[in-house]
């Protein structure tokens, strides 16, 4: 044990190394060499930002050439700023042109949740730049009076899904003529899900609108990128460059970045509850904590089995209302939480049959979102660690997945729970992560080295005895109940948190769904059950915690300045109007302001 201790501290050691050797090969040049705006090099130092990443180094060149772009790289690589650096560049030195018809730019994401961070991500950048660009956001679900209002000005870019982008056509609510007019960038993040998986027919009512001058670019992790340029006949007339860092080739295509330990631990099915307990309980793992499963009930099991023995956790999946899903994310960014259970969204998709609900049952009635996903492209701050709970049904998804983590220039770890049923699945990964050639040990799947047999069986009693009580009917109920919950906080309260977002910090989502309160004697484990190298390898993971600087007192900031719970607003909520008991707070205002002159 203790010489697996000892590999499991090379490891990192090895990693990083490889990151750095990396990093060394693309150190060259930096962000104003790269010719990027004085604005946005101190806008990104504003954020912490110094060197480009490779794709970074890669790309903004060539797009500020004007040239058309084939962008792929691996995850967590800093695509976006990639292609926001140079599109904002673009439109800085547009402005105080002749007004146009339509928007200058349009950048196309497969999902709500991504179209959410690209905004978010492009505002902040604006703000720190002091410069006016009109950017919006179209959503599905918005109404038609909504989207003119969006659209009205018009916009410089919109952010926005296929779908929507197609809705918006077909309704006349976005002009073919202005987009003729007025494009100049159309951007596809994330290329290859929205050429290849059911978004054809959206873009092809956009394409043969694209104009000739349009300069068009493409970004995706994955390598499909070349022959999807074709088959999309997207006009792409500028010199078609391919970007991607020298380190990632075809061959090495389901590569995984460097920085993350990939583990894995071999257990029976019914055993996975156990071993996710030891893990977290035991404090085996890092944290912040992501955790996929492949069914939303499944995601509800686990969470009322964790809330059992005090480990409180969030679901986020597709069932959710959209204000409640970009919340979740927010808060368990913002480290209001440290542990996230999440369905993908293949799987979302998929659940339309196998989850539908069944007659005289409780279920509530409720479409799953298709435009839902949170395994492509979003950017989860600061987890440590990814835990597939059910391994993803292919190779591709467990990158994706374990791409959650190691973002930029962080470290991560991923821990598989493997059953004999998926183990041909974890086969296929290796096989094809294994394939590099080499002496690299980076994309290796190493066995998780700090759980002894002991520590797992100390805690069977226990888990097999809190796993029988989450029955199915108890899952149901509680599923329901998160859903009712959120479309209380989604609905009800949306008028008040348009006007007063820091309240949105004081709902939480991780809050208890079981109607026991947990027993006393499951939320600590007592020393007398722990194994001498056990409680060595907790003071480990302690100590490189430390190492890392990740203390709690980031941790539920906001509720500790004075945000008690006679600001709750769950309790000073009342249906009639908006008779608040407190005051907008100075932010809003300025928010507000801000909003009002370069958003929507
Ligand atoms: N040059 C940089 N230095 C440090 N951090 C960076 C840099 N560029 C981007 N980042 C950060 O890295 C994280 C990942 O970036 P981003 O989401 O763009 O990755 P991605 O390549 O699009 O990943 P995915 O393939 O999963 O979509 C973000 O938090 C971003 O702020």
């Amino acid at each position: 044990m203790a010489v697996a201790i000892a590999m499991c501290k090379l490891q990192y050691m090895v990693r990083a190394g490889t990151l750095k050797g990396e990093v060394v090969e693309e150190e060259a040049l930096n962000f104003e060499e790269l010719g990027l705006d004085p604005r946005l090099t101190r806008a990104l130092l504003k954020k912490n930002i110094i060197k480009p990443t490779p794709i970074q180094h890669k790309a903004i060149p060539l797009i500020l050439e004007g040239k058309d772009v084939v962008a792929r790289a691996k995850t967590g690589s800093g695509k976006t700023f990639a292609y926001l650096l140079p599109l904002l560049q673009k439109l800085f030195s547009e402005s105080g042109g002749p007004r146009k018809s339509g928007p200058s730019a349009l950048i196309l994401l497969p999902t709500r949740e991504l179209c959410h961070q690209v905004h978010s991500e492009i505002s902040s950048l604006l703000e720190f730049c002091r410069v006016q660009v009109m950017v919006v956001q179209l959503l599905s679900d918005m109404s038609v009076q909504d989207m003119n209002a969006a659209l009205a000005g018009p916009p410089e870019v919109v952010v926005s899904t296929p779908a929507c982008i197609s809705g918006c056509l077909s309704k006349g609510v976005l002009q073919v003529s202005s987009v003729q007019d007025s494009l100049l960038m159309l951007i596809l993040d994330e290329a290859d899900l929205l050429l290849s998986h059911g978004y054809e027919d959206d873009l092809k009512n956009l394409v043969p609108l694209v104009p000739r001058r349009c300069q068009c670019l493409l970004l995706s992790a994955t390598s499909r990128l070349e022959p999807l340029g074709n088959s999309t006949s997207l006009s792409l007339h500028h010199g078609l460059r391919t970007a991607q860092p020298p380190f990632m080739n075809r061959s090495l295509d389901h590569r995984v970045i460097s920085t993350i330990t990939l583990q894995e631990i071999t257990c029976s099915f019914d055993d996975k509850l156990l071993y996710i307990l030891a893990l977290l309980k035991l404090e085996l793992v890092q944290k912040k904590v992501l955790i996929f499963v492949n069914s939303i009930d499944m995601g509800f099991r686990l969470k009322l089995f964790l809330e059992q023995f005090g480990i409180r956790s969030a679901v986020l999946n597709a069932e959710l209302p959209q204000n409640s899903r970009c919340h979740i994310l927010e808060e368990f960014n913002a480290g209001l939480f440290d542990y996230l259970i999440a369905t993908d969204d293949n799987k979302g998709r998929d659940q339309k049959s196998n989850d539908k609900p069944k007659k005289n049952t409780k279920y509530l009635r409720r479409k799953l979102d298709k435009e839902f996903g949170v395994v492509r492209g979003i950017d989860f701050k600061h987890v440590l660690t990814v835990i597939n709970f059910d391994m993803p049904s292919s190779p591709e998804g467990y990158v994706h997945r374990v791409g959650r983590t190691g973002r930029a220039y962080n470290t991560g770890a991923s821990v598989s729970l493997v059953s004999p049923k998926e183990e041909k699945i974890i086969e296929e990964i290796k096989r094809i992560l294994g394939d590099n050639g080499g002496n690299d040990m980076s994309n290796y799947i190493a066995p998780f080295p700090l759980l002894t047999t002991n520590a797992v069986e100390s805690l069977r009693y226990r888990a097999e005895d809190v796993a029988k009580s989450v029955t199915r009917f108890a899952v149901r109920e509680s599923r329901a109940q998160d859903l009712r919950n959120e479309i209380l906080n989604s609905e009800k309260l949306k008028a008040h948190f348009e006007e007063n977002p820091r309240d949105l910090d004081l709902l939480k989502h991780d809050k208890l769904l079981s109607k026991k309160a947990p027993a006393a004697h499951l939320l600590d484990v007592p020393d007398y059950l722990l194994d001498s190298v056990t409680k060595e390898a907790r003071k480990m993971v302690k100590l490189s915690r430390a190492a890392m600087r990740i203390n709690k007192t980031t941790k539920r900031t906001l509720f500790n300045k004075g945000f008690g719970k006679s600001r709750d607003p769950l309790k000073t909520f009342t249906a009639k109007g908006r008779s608040w008991k407190f005051k907008r707070n100075g932010n809003v205002g300025r928010r507000k302001r801000r909003e009002g002159k370069m958003t929507s």
